[in-house]
């Protein structure tokens, strides 16, 4: 894994002001990431807080999911955090399908909910601890 954590970060509209509270809750450990995002997410995110390093792709029903996707299939993602809206269909549903199926693929950790979000930031940084104190991971 990459010194900094390669997260991806993507929102359906619904979901978007939780992403944003979310980033904020969690500034600290998002400044040491390299965040790559799909178009319409990026903006709000890096508006929210210029500190972040955000990457924008194109907005999801364009191809951004598609283009994280692709990412994931390089080796260029570490992990993802998609707030799904479950209750509204969308035109590219099969991406978003496809990008689920690519992180199976290559067994990369995906959060779809807020709740599972927040037990990867855990995660992480309880590892880094780990990193900084000498033990092994
Ligand atoms: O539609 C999306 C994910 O499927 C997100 O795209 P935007 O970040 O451009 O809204």
């Amino acid at each position: 894994m990459a010194d900094r954590l390669r997260l991806a970060l993507i929102a359906h509209d619904a979901k978007k002001d939780d992403l944003v509270a979310f980033c904020a809750i969690h500034a600290d450990f998002l400044a040491s990431c390299d965040i790559v995002a799909t178009g319409t997410t990026g903006m709000r995110i890096a508006a929210a807080d210029p500190r972040l390093s955000v990457r924008r792709l194109k907005s999801g029903p364009l191809g951004g999911d598609q283009q994280i996707g692709a990412l994931i299939a390089e080796g260029a993602v570490d992990a993802v955090i998609f707030l799904v809206d479950p209750l509204t269909p969308m035109p590219h549903d099969v991406d978003v399908k496809a990008l689920m199926r690519l992180a199976i693929v290559y067994d990369i950790p995906m959060a779809l909910n807020a709740a599972t979000a927040q037990m990867m930031v855990a995660v992480h940084e309880a590892t880094q601890s780990g990193d900084r104190h000498g033990h092994a991971r």
